[in-house]
């Protein structure tokens, strides 16, 4: 099957980046991606490449390269859906505020409109594509809607999970040169092998053969969940140990090396920190464990809840940390935080650990003064109205930001690292410390300073997982 036009709903994280690189890899293909947010869309039409509403390291080459050429971004959707051969689905599935499985199912709604406006609108036989992360067994959802709530014409629908693995701040490597794709299907018939055919064909215009790996249609819906969960699980593992360090005089990073080096372990993610954030992990392992509880799985449920229940703890440790070692309270006084995002190379900051780190400490009356290089002030407000904790006027009257980071230090009692931009590294942190109130705190989140360096210009420091921290 030729395709020549792909439209993907959803111009966000993934559905922004990756029909960039598929546009930029298939000249021959036109990719039309939409958004019913319009504000978003003239984001990606912006002449100045800098505005893109996705910070991502090499994301703007790729769109000044193919936008125009073969790449469109629209708020037309239903010309979009008509227009295409194949429809990827890439719209928000975030955990349910409401009603049966609120705090832990994810939340349909977006998917089963998109379904149903492509069912509404399709004149042609289309192969739908599930981007977003979702349940195992969505698809049968998502059939069901595409089958019985058409507009009468005899339009045709190939379901196909595609799920995708990038992560942020990489997003463009990654998808250049991912481990794997991964694709689900229909195996049990023609129309459905030739389906998984057609959009492993599109891949194969710059992923090897090797890497392009087709599953039936539920392995594939069901591998997302679980590999963000055992990556999660990794983070979480790795932080429970570092409290323990902190009481035992070892360092969790000499331990997360020594048992990387096994090749069984492997080395990757097992990097101590203020705990896990972004929009997936958390989410994805909700879903998974309401998943096992909706099929009465509670031994499986616990067991990948212990993975959240840790993350959260660790947050709210280091919080605490920084309160108990400033004498017990943070009441009045300044707090600088250097990062706001959940990680480095990304302004995305949704459940990143500083908005959680930051609400206690506002809690115990701090003045919290952020610095970041690549997030908004408007955005760190609306992280914090959004926890709903005080109101609006008193997360702006307890958190300041600033666009300069030796503005944001001035006279704090205390620096915590939040995020691992590396422009921290080369602060002058001899002018830093200069300028705080003495004793100088220091609290590293992420394990990124040389902390014996900060020691001897006369800063006190915490590491997480270290066991010389100062007695508290
Ligand atoms: N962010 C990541 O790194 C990442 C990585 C892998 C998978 N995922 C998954 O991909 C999916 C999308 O994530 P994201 O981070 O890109 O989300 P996002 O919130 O950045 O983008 C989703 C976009 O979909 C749009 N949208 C929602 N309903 C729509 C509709 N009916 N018609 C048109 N547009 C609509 C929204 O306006 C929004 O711009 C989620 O399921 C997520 O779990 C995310
Ligand atoms: O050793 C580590 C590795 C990561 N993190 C933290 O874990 C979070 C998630 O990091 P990462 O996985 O690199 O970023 P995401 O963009 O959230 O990507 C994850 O979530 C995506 C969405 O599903 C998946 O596509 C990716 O494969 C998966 O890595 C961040 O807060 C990191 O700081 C650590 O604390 N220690």
């Amino acid at each position: 099957m030729d395709i020549k036009h792909i439209c993907c709903i959803g111009a966000g994280y993934v559905g922004g980046p990756t029909m960039a690189v598929i546009a930029q890899k298939c000249p021959h293909i036109n990719v039309t991606v939409v958004d019913i947010n319009e504000k978003r869309i003239a984001a990606w039409n912006d002449e100045d490449l800098s505005k893109l509403p996705v910070y991502e390291p090499g994301l703007d080459k790729v769109v000044e390269e193919a936008r125009g050429r073969n790449l469109f971004f629209s708020t037309e959707v239903d010309k979009a859906i008509d227009a295409a051969d194949m429809i990827f689905i890439s719209v928000n599935t975030p955990t349910k505020t409401y009603g049966k499985g609120k705090g832990m199912a994810a939340d349909l709604k977006y998917i089963e409109l998109c379904a149903r406006q492509i069912a509404r609108v399709a004149t042609s036989d289309k192969i739908v594509i599930e981007k977003s992360t979702l349940p195992v067994r969505t698809a049968s959802a998502i059939k069901s809607i595409l089958d019985n709530t058409g507009n009468g014409s005899e339009v045709k629908f190939q379901i196909l999970s595609n799920p995708e693995f990038l992560a942020e701040g990489t997003a463009i490597e990654d998808l250049l040169d991912p481990d794997r794709v991964l694709i689900g299907g229909d195996t049990s018939t023609a129309e459905g092998k030739k389906a998984i055919q057609a959009l492993a064909s599109v891949y194969a215009n710059w992923v090897p053969q090797k890497q392009i790996l087709t599953t039936n249609v539920w392995s594939s819906e069901l591998s997302k969940l679980t590999a963000n969960a055992f990556l999660a699980q990794r983070v979480s593992s790795i932080n429970s140990l570092s409290e323990l360090c902190e009481k035992t005089e070892a360092d969790v990073n000499e331990v997360a090396k020594a048992i990387g080096m096994d090749s069984r372990i492997g080395s990757k993610f097992l990097k101590a920190s203020v705990g896990f954030g972004g929009s997936c992990f958390q989410k994805d392992i909700l879903n998974l464990v309401y998943i096992a509880k909706t099929y009465g799985l509670n031994e499986v449920a616990d067991y990948w809840e212990q993975v959240i229940i840790m993350n959260d703890h660790q947050k709210r440790r280091f919080a605490h940390n920084i309160i108990s070692t400033l004498f017990n309270t943070v009441s009045g006084k300044k707090i600088a935080f250097l990062g706001w995002a959940f990680k480095k190379d990304t302004n995305d900051t949704r459940e990143s650990a500083a908005i959680y780190v930051a609400d206690e400490l506002l809690n115990e009356q701090s003045k919290v003064a952020v610095y970041d290089p690549k997030v908004s002030e408007e955005q760190m407000y609306a992280d914090l109205d959004y926890l709903n904790t005080r109101s609006s006027e008193e997360n702006r009257e307890g958190v300041s930001v600033f666009n300069n980071p030796y503005e944001a230090c001035k006279d704090a009692h205390a620096i915590a690292v939040l995020t691992e931009w590396d422009e921290f590294k080369t602060y002058d942190w001899q002018k830093l410390y200069d300028q705080m109130q003495k004793p100088a705190f220091l609290f590293d989140g992420r394990g990124i300073l040389d902390t014996d360096a900060l020691e001897k210009i006369g800063f006190v420091c915490y590491k997480i997982g270290s066991g010389k921290n100062p007695e508290i």
